[in-house]
């Protein structure tokens, strides 16, 4: 282990995606640097560890057919290969150190560490501090949440070696519908019970009802508009979960697992802010200026904890607004980032990015929309996928993208393809008259533009 000294030119507190990255690159810059994680099972962070890898590697083998717990094992092992290889990545930078323990503040240039493996405090001191803590998941109050032992958060149930044969989900959200379609595809009987009274309410609805058409045929119950009243534990496999329906009448469901997925709010716990001086907004993100900046100016927030989309993508892009001001380059900020692309990793997934109709509309753009099945596309029946609709915006007046929905295989990629040509400003037409290589599902694209008229 490396010695750990008093004073640093940079201090990173969290392991997320923003802060490696930047711990790494300051590190290479010969800056001195100390990156502070509070557990050894998390580095590298939320993604690798607890999120976005290991639910995608279980998505992915669920849908090849692997049983639950030999998925379990080998996402297990993937994590841990990842974790060694992101410790790496910082610790061994001559310049990085890697310290292992929960990071508070003492000062707003100091900030006390409880190692985790000898428990004594130490104190270090950096001239620049960012902030990388990331988000936990929001526990709702619901009588008897506590009092069972079967109610887990997405970190939790992933870490079960056994297939619950009952799986309830309280929230319809991104947690929620990714969970729903990779424990469906294990065997589990799952429920959605979402307080939510529209399904993926942000979306045009000819969208939202194709990807709920698509998850009731897979066998998984979907609650709108409920109230979850209690949850009685059960004394033997099952607990009982109350809820009221939309229409008010009181029911039960007896489950072997109940999955929290109500959002997730900014982890600052213990982390001491106050003693910085540095101010949180009314939800309790650290607040930030387009610079990432908070109103402390030696002291940045990065990733899920400044209030941004809580996406690993945007964390990393948070890095480079603090590059490009730390070594002046061209100036990036968030006032720069626009058409941020998402892709929810339901079976077939859903991606989007720009405007939705509904939303083109309200802002008063004349538009052409165009829509396609997946099941046109003939990479989509040989993928034996051909569930799914495709959708664009075009603005009328400029022939220009305004927006694209894509809920079809591949569609993480494709979205990717679609966000490029709107930030080139390219017209719809290139997407449609592009040759494509064949059989592929891009050629949804030549087929979906041809639409619009
Ligand atoms: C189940 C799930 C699936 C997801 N899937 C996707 C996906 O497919 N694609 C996508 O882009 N996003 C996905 N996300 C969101 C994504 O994981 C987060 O947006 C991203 O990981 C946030 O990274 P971050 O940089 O904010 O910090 P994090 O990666 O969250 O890192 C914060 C770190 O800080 C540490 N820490 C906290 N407090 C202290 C302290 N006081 N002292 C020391 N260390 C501390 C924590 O232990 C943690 O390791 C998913 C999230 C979840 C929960
Ligand atoms: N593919 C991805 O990029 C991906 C995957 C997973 C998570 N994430 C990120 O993680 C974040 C957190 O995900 P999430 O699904 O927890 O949050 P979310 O904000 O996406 O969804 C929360 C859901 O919980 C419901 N809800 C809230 N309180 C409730 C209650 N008491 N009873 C019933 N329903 C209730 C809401 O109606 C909503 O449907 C997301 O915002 C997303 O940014 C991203």
């Amino acid at each position: 282990m490396k010695s750990i000294h008093s004073s640093y030119d940079a201090l990173i507190i969290g392991f997320g995606k923003g802060g490696k990255t930047l711990a790494a690159y300051l590190a290479n810059q010969g800056w001195t640097v100390a990156l502070v994680e509070q557990s050894p099972l998390m580095y590298g962070g939320t993604c690798i560890n607890i999120a976005c890898i290991p639910t995608k590697f279980l998505i992915h083998n669920g849908e090849l057919g692997k049983p639950y717990p030999e998925s379990i094992q080998e996402k297990d092992q993937l994590t841990a290969a990842l974790r060694q290889r992101n410790f790496n990545m910082v610790d061994q930078s001559p310049n990085a150190t890697v310290i292992t323990g929960k990071a508070s503040f003492v000062s707003p240039h100091q900030v006390s560490v409880r190692l985790i493996d000898t428990d004594e405090e130490i104190v270090i001191e950096a001239e620049r501090i960012f902030i990388n803590t990331g988000a936990k998941p929001i526990i709702p109050v619901i009588p008897g949440i506590e009092q069972s032992q079967r109610v887990f958060t997405s970190t939790t149930l992933i870490d079960q070696q056994q297939l619950p044969s009952e799986l309830v989900i309280i929230g319809g959200g991104y947690i929620a519908l990714e969970f729903a379609t990779m424990y469906a595809q294990y065997g589990a009987t799952v429920t959605i019970l979402d307080r939510s009274a529209h399904f993926l309410p942000n979306e045009d609805r000819d969208m939202a009802d194709a990807v709920l058409a698509t998850l009731v045929a897979k066998g998984i119950r979907i609650e709108l508009g409920v109230s979850v009243d209690e949850i009685i534990p059960g004394e033997g496999q099952q607990d009982t979960v109350l809820f009221r329906s939309q229409e008010g009448n009181q029911q039960s469901i007896q489950t072997s697992a109940i999955l929290v997925a109500t959002g997730r709010h900014p982890y600052t716990e213990g982390l001491n802010v106050a003693a910085a001086g540095v101010e949180l907004d009314v939800k309790g993100y650290i607040r930030v200026n387009e610079r990432l900046q908070t109103n402390v100016p030696h002291i940045w927030a990065i990733g899920d904890v400044n209030g941004g989309p809580q996406f690993t993508y945007i964390s990393l892009d948070d890095y480079r607004i603090i590059r490009s001001q730390l070594f002046n380059s061209k100036p990036y900020t968030l006032l720069d980032r626009n058409l941020v692309a998402f892709s929810l990793f339901t079976s077939p997934p859903f991606s989007h990015v720009g405007l939705r109709e509904e939303e083109a509309l309200a802002k008063g753009y004349r538009i052409n929309v165009a829509t396609l099945p997946a099941a046109s596309i003939t990479r989509a029946q040989l993928l034996k996928e051909p569930a799914g609709l495709l959708k664009c915006i075009v603005d009328a007046d400029t022939d220009q993208i305004l927006g694209c929905t894509l809920f079809c295989a591949d569609s993480h990629e494709l979205i990717n393809l679609v966000q490029l040509a709107m930030r080139a400003r390219f017209d719809y037409t290139v997407l449609r008259d592009t040759i494509y290589t064949h059989p592929t599902m891009s050629e949804g694209l030549n087929d979906l533009f041809a639409r619009v008229s």
